[in-house]
C-alpha cells in the first residue's frame, strides 16, 4: 500500500475521535461474533484474540500462537499473523468509532519470527479519518507490551451500511452481531 518513506496516513485526514458511547479506557472488549475466526469462542482452532481499550484512540490485543497456527515448524504462519492484525485493527475501528466498517487494504511487515507459544501484544491506533475511509496502524510485540516488535501493520477500513452484512452475508447478521434495530440509530453511526 505504502512504500517505505511514504507518509501515513496517505491522504489528509481528520483526527479519529472515539464515539461518545465507545467503551472507556480499561474496558475489556467481548467477542463481537462467536464464530469469528479472530475472536470467537466457538472456533476451536481460531485465534481467540482478547482485546481491551487503552488510553487515546488505541485498542490493545493479545494473541497466543499455538500449534494450530504454524507455517514453518514451530513458527507462526504469516497469513495467520495478518489475520490477527486484521482482527486487532478492526476491533479498534469498530469499538472506538462504532461505525460498521470492513477492511479494504491491509499491509503487514514481518520483522521477527513469531514462535509457537509466544504471545503477541498488539497495540492498534486510529490514525485518522477521511470521509468513509479510516486509517489505522498497529505494532505487535513479542511476549510483553514493551517487548521487541515482531510485526507491524497498516490498514484502510471503509465504513459501510449494515446492509453490507445483511445483503452479502447472513440476513440475520445484525442479530448475530448483537446489534438490535432499536439500538442501531442511537449507538451506531451508519450515515457518515
Ligand atoms: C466486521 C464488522 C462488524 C460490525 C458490527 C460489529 C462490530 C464489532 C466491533 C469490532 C469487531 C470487528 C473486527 C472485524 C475484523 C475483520 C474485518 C474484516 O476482515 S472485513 C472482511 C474483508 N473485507 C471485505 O470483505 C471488504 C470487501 N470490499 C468491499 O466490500 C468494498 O470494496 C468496500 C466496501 C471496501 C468499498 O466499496 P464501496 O463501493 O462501498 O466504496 P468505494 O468507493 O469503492 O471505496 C470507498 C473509498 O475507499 C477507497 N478504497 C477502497 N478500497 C481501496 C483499496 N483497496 N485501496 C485504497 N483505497 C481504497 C476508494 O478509492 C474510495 O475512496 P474515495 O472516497 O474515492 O476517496
Amino acid at each position: 500500500m505504502t512504500k517505505p518513506g511514504q507518509s501515513w496516513p496517505p491522504t489528509d485526514t481528520e483526527p479519529a475521535v472515539p464515539h461518545e458511547d465507545a467503551p472507556a479506557p480499561g474496558s475489556k472488549l467481548g467477542v463481537h461474533y462467536s464464530h469469528c475466526f479472530g475472536c470467537g469462542d466457538e472456533v476451536e482452532a481460531g485465534l481467540h484474540i482478547q482485546s481491551s481499550v487503552a488510553e487515546g484512540p488505541v485498542v490493545v490485543s493479545q494473541f497466543t500462537v499455538t500449534e494450530a497456527h504454524q507455517g514453518a515448524p514451530g513458527l507462526a504462519h504469516g497469513g495467520l499473523l495478518a489475520c490477527a492484525f486484521d482482527e486487532a485493527l478492526g476491533s479498534a475501528v469498530g469499538n472506538l468509532l462504532r461505525k460498521p466498517s470492513v477492511t479494504a487494504k491491509l499491509e503487514t511487515d514481518f520483522v521477527r519470527p513469531v514462535p509457537v507459544g509466544s504471545t503477541l501484544h498488539i497495540a492498534a491506533e486510529l490514525d485518522g479519518v477521511s470521509g468513509r475511509k479510516i486509517y489505522v496502524s498497529a505494532d505487535g510485540r513479542l511476549d510483553a507490551a514493551d517487548g521487541p516488535v515482531a510485526v507491524r501493520a497498516r490498514a484502510l477500513f471503509v465504513t459501510v451500511g449494515f446492509e453490507h452484512f445483511t445483503t452479502h452475508g447472513d440476513k440475520d447478521a445484525l442479530h448475530k452481531f448483537g446489534v438490535s434495530d432499536k439500538e442501531r440509530p442511537k449507538d451506531w453511526d451508519i450515515n457518515p
